[in-house]
């Protein structure tokens, strides 16, 4: 088709090279649709097929291309992968892995054998905790001097203090290393020296201070002996670093001088004291738990799975933030198929994420790996994963934007890590679960929380899997391990950090339950994402009613499927019983009785619709915004209907309203007997769109677009390569089918985005300025493409373009201020509201005075607008109406011969037209706008101003062809 077939039937012209158009029909004609055959409903077969389109082979087929879709796209944004299946945990895996090796080397460099050194540091006493009882002095040997010496100390002590320290009947030897205290103990003796060592290495934090007196002489009286302290309760202690230790030392020292106080100070017997002092031992720790992996693997590995929440939360509130999602929805994808492809593609992440974890943990010979079953660890970090991707699902509910997503995000990245940091790392708070520290309400509420369910079960599996070490011999006893078994047992007490023994112990669940939780949690939040979904109103105010489940309509059961037409009708007429329709142009009053006349047969009935944009949810305001009132429209099958209006008029939100982007306040439209208030589902079926912003995915070409959409309308796979073929061929765009739409021009997505509306053959297709920033050849070609599909269908589009309106409305609507102003063909509107006609001539220009005096003593009405190098142009006010048949006839016989060569006749060519729809656009917007405001003179974005026909042309086009 050459761009000659783009010319619109509806344009008068006529010229010198052909006849004349008849001007007395053409100019009276006005509406030109007539009531034919077309029916209001669907047929019995299309109804059937319509419905048939659903069922599970639709779902099916609506599922594997959301996957396909989202799969590619992962493909595409393949760092974000990466990132999320191998590099994150990874890295948190090496992380976790140079700590423990750090943690293992700073161990061994640590006193296994403590050096002697000189006297420094202080520790009081205190057991593992500040109430558990412990141990105030051990000492050895038990002998009659010693035992004198520890009493001169305690007195002196009790003088000092006030704190009275007894010597315990006890002794602790080597037989009898599991000894506990219940009470806090004042003096207890021991054997020998290695049961200091043993003792304080069993029951680490328990004892304050040792002595050792391993050489005392009576004569003369030489004193040595070894103080063991513990360095590390010392250092925890800053102020008084060191005092204790040596108030001890002076206690002791000071017992010894008591003791011996009658000595000649000259004497040969003078006391003298050899001092050393001794760290406790410190390790290896009494249990080989990769201390590292076991106190902050949760919070690594929680790290690693929220690289996949935040992706999650940004993926899917982007698509809700660039309308992907309702765009999707609009094309008939199933809600609830949505949300389990994204599962599923979710799914395949956390698995092989999950998978990643167990065997670099295996591969880095953590503990916890090595010793638990794999299927166990798997199984956790999977449903931990998945527990989070249903998590963020749950948030995404709540976020209209991608940035609002990503700060709540880090939000609870932030709350999960001091989580996983406080309440699962025994360094701080302690093993909570263990312990009555966390009410069972508070249990309650935490297993909410993904993160605390895996917290718990790692903690689980870091104790049952922990190696232990024999510290006489110091080699490694493997651990208790984790079966699958285990799952189902409680924690053994000895498996268990000791606890103040006047608390009972909680009754701490199963590892299992952990499971189970996570599985709550999956269940949990994927009910509450279903349904908050749907009740929380999106951005366009959408939104179910929050009991929607328990109506029969939801299940697609209804009882009176067939619309009573007269009640809705009545029904919605009742919204326009109160409106002030004076001085209302005579077709749109028309129009109104149309919509209501139950006998016409209409495919698109739209009555009384009205939307006001509250400011306020609750109450009514002055800054509410009605953009649409009370429209009545009516569109017939196989016609095209055009929307003009400055910006602002309610175009937009009309096709919102019908296309189901947005609900309606008042009033209701039939599109093809389905009502949009209540039967979107059906119509979606039957519908397509093209928003008035580009909605596509950047990563995805042309071809799988689509593709996409074709699985979503449920195409035959066998259809879809050549419909693919013959779509991007009738828009021009077959040499980027395999290029993202991301790197397309603005013409190029308009154009994808054009025929996407039209996938599916739907009945019914919105075209929301379809053809901005398109240069005219690809405009013409879409315009080409639109007058072809149009057969059988109904289009709606809007446009700011006249020249579009005039090529392709076969009715045009002038809207303002969300009214209907003005309604019929392009012929009715420029002969009701256009100036008239315009006529141009071309004569050579010496003969042009001559010709501007004939033409003005024939026609007296008309008004010279242009006077240019023979080239005149007149406008003919629709006043001289009657002028113009005689006018005609001259030109066309042409009689008069040229005075500069009278070879030839006068005129070179001539040429009538209407003048253009814009003048016509223009007065009404005025006649809308006393205030003088047409909003048209000030749109500085207006990208169709080159055809607005705003600038005066000299010539015009029809007549630059004959010239
Ligand atoms: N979500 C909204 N909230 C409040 N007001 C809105 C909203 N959407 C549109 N409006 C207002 O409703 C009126 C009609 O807007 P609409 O987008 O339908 O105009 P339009 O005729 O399509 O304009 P344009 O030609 O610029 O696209 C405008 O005044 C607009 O500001």
């Amino acid at each position: 088709m050459t761009d000659n077939n783009f010319l619109s039937p509806n344009i008068i012209t006529a010229s010198g090279s052909g006849s004349a158009t008849s001007l007395s029909s053409t100019a009276n004609s006005g509406d030109a649709t007539s009531d034919n055959d077309i029916k209001n409903k669907l047929s019995a077969q299309e109804e059937i097929a319509l419905h048939s389109r659903g069922g599970i082979q639709l779902i099916f087929r609506q599922l594997w291309i959301m996957l396909k879709k989202n799969f590619i796209l992962q493909l595409r944004y393949r760092k974000s992968t990466l990132a999320q299946i191998l590099i994150g945990p990874l890295i948190f895996l090496l992380l976790l892995f140079i700590l423990q090796k750090s943690n293992d080397a700073q161990q061994l460099r640590s006193n296994l054998h403590p050096l002697t050194y000189p006297l420094i540091g202080v520790q009081p006493c205190q057991g593992r905790t500040r109430s558990a009882p412990c141990i105030n002095f051990m000492f050895t040997p038990n002998t009659v001097d010693t035992k004198n010496i520890m009493e001169m100390f305690a007195i002196n002590n009790e003088k000092r203090t006030g704190n009275p320290l007894i010597i315990e009947d006890i002794s602790i030897t080597n037989d009898n290393l599991g000894f506990l205290p219940e009470k806090t103990l004042g003096i207890v003796p021991v054997t020998d020296e290695t049961v200091i060592y043993n003792y304080t290495l069993m029951h680490p934090n328990t004892t304050l201070f040792a002595i050792h007196f391993d050489f005392i002489t009576s004569t003369p009286k030489n004193y040595r002996y070894q103080i063991w302290f513990n360095g590390t309760l010392m250092a925890n202690q800053t102020d008084i670093m060191g005092d204790q230790v040596l108030a001890f030392q002076r206690g002791i020292d000071e017992a010894i001088v008591s003791l011996n106080s009658g000595l000649n100070k000259n004497s040969a017997n003078l006391a003298t004291f050899n001092v050393q002092l001794k760290d406790w031992p410190k390790v290896p720790p009494t249990q080989l738990n990769d201390q590292i992996v076991a106190s902050f693997g949760a919070l690594f590995f929680f790290c690693a799975e929220m690289i996949i929440f935040i992706n999650v939360l940004n993926t899917i509130v982007t698509e809700k933030e660039y309308k992907l999602k309702d765009s999707l929805l609009m094309m008939g994808l199933n809600r609830e198929i949505y949300w389990i492809s994204n599962f599923l593609s979710n799914a395949w992440i956390v698995t092989i994420c999950s998978l990643v974890i167990c065997i670099f943990g295996i591969a880095f010979r953590f503990f916890v790996f090595k010793n638990a079953n794999f299927g166990v660890l798997f199984i956790t970090f999977l449903l931990f994963g998945l527990a989070m991707v249903s998590f963020a699902f749950f948030v995404t509910t709540f976020c209209h934007r991608s940035r609002v997503a990503i700060l709540i995000g880090i939000f609870i990245f932030i709350i999960g890590l001091l989580f996983q940091f406080f309440v699962f790392s025994d360094t701080f708070l302690g093993y909570i679960w263990w312990s009555d520290k966390i009410s069972s309400a508070g249990w309650k509420v935490l297993v909410f929380f993904p993160f605390f369910n895996f917290g718990k079960i790692y903690l689980d599996l870091t104790q049952m899997t922990a190696g232990n070490l024999d510290y006489f011999t110091l080699t490694v006893i493997p651990g208790h391990g984790f079966s699958w078994n285990d799952l189902y047992n409680k924690l053994p007490d000895d498996l268990l950090p000791p606890m103040d023994p006047s608390n009972t112990r909680p009754n701490t669940p199963p590892p299992i339950h952990s499971w189970y939780f996570l599985l709550m949690n999956i269940g949990v939040y994927s009910i509450l994402t279903w349904y908050l979904d749907k009740v929380i109103p999106d951005e366009f105010g959408n939104y179910h009613n929050p009991l929607f489940f328990l109506t029969p309509s939801y299940y697609g059961i209804k009882f009176n499927r067939k619309l009573n037409q007269q009640n809705w009708l009545n029904r919605n007429k009742r919204f326009g019983l109160n409106e002030n329709n004076e001085g209302e142009d005579e077709k749109v009053s028309k129009e109104r009785e149309r919509a209501f006349d139950p006998n016409q047969n209409l495919a698109i009935r739209i009555c009384n619709l009205s939307k006001i944009y509250q400011n306020s949810f609750f109450v009514k305001s002055l800054l509410d915004k009605v953009a649409v009132n009370n429209l009545c429209l009516t569109v017939k099958e196989g016609k095209c209907l055009a929307l003009l209006g400055q910006n602002g008029a309610g175009k937009s939100t009309t096709m919102n309203i019908l296309s189901g982007l947005t609900p309606s306040s008042k009033g209701d439209a039939l599109l093809y007997g389905y009502s949009v208030k209540s039967d979107m589902n059906s119509i979606r079926k039957i519908m397509g769109i093209c928003p008035q912003h580009d909605i596509l995915f950047n990563e995805l070409t042309a071809r799988e677009h689509i593709e996409l959409y074709a699985g979503i309308k449920n195409i035959p796979h066998s259809e879809i390569d050549k419909l693919v073929e013959e779509r991007l061929a009738s828009v021009r765009l077959t040499k980027v089918a395999n290029i993202p739409a991301g790197s397309y021009s603005g013409g190029m997505k308009r154009r994808l985005s054009m025929l996407i509306s039209t996938i599916g053959d739907p009945r019914i297709i919105f075209l929301d300025e379809p053809t901005t920033g398109m240069d005219p050849v690809n405009r013409r070609h879409v315009w080409s493409f639109i007058e072809k599909f149009k057969k059988g269908r109904v289009i709606i589009l809007t446009t700011h373009s006249m020249e579009e309106a005039d090529v392709l409305g076969d009715r045009i609507c002038v809207m303002a201020h969300g009214r209907l102003r003005a309604i019929g063909n392009s012929i009715h509107l420029k002969n009701k509201f256009g100036a008239g006609y315009r006529i141009s001539l071309v004569t050579h220009p010496n003969d042009a005075a001559r010709l501007k005096n004939l033409i003005e003593t024939k026609v007296p009405e008309v008004l010279l607008d242009d006077d240019s190098a023979g080239a005149l142009i007149y406008e003919l006010p629709i006043s001289g109406l009657a002028s113009l048949p005689p006018l005609i006839q001259w030109l066309e016989e042409n009689k008069e011969m040229s005075q500069v060569d009278p070879e030839k006749k006068l005129l070179k060519a001539w040429g009538v037209s209407q003048k253009s729809l814009e003048e016509a656009f223009l007065r009404l917007i005025r006649e809308a706008n006393p205030n003088g405001y047409s909003g048209y003179e000030n749109n500085e974005n207006n990208e169709n101003d080159e055809n607005s026909g705003l600038r005066r042309r000299n010539v015009p086009e029809n007549l630059k062809n004959t010239i």
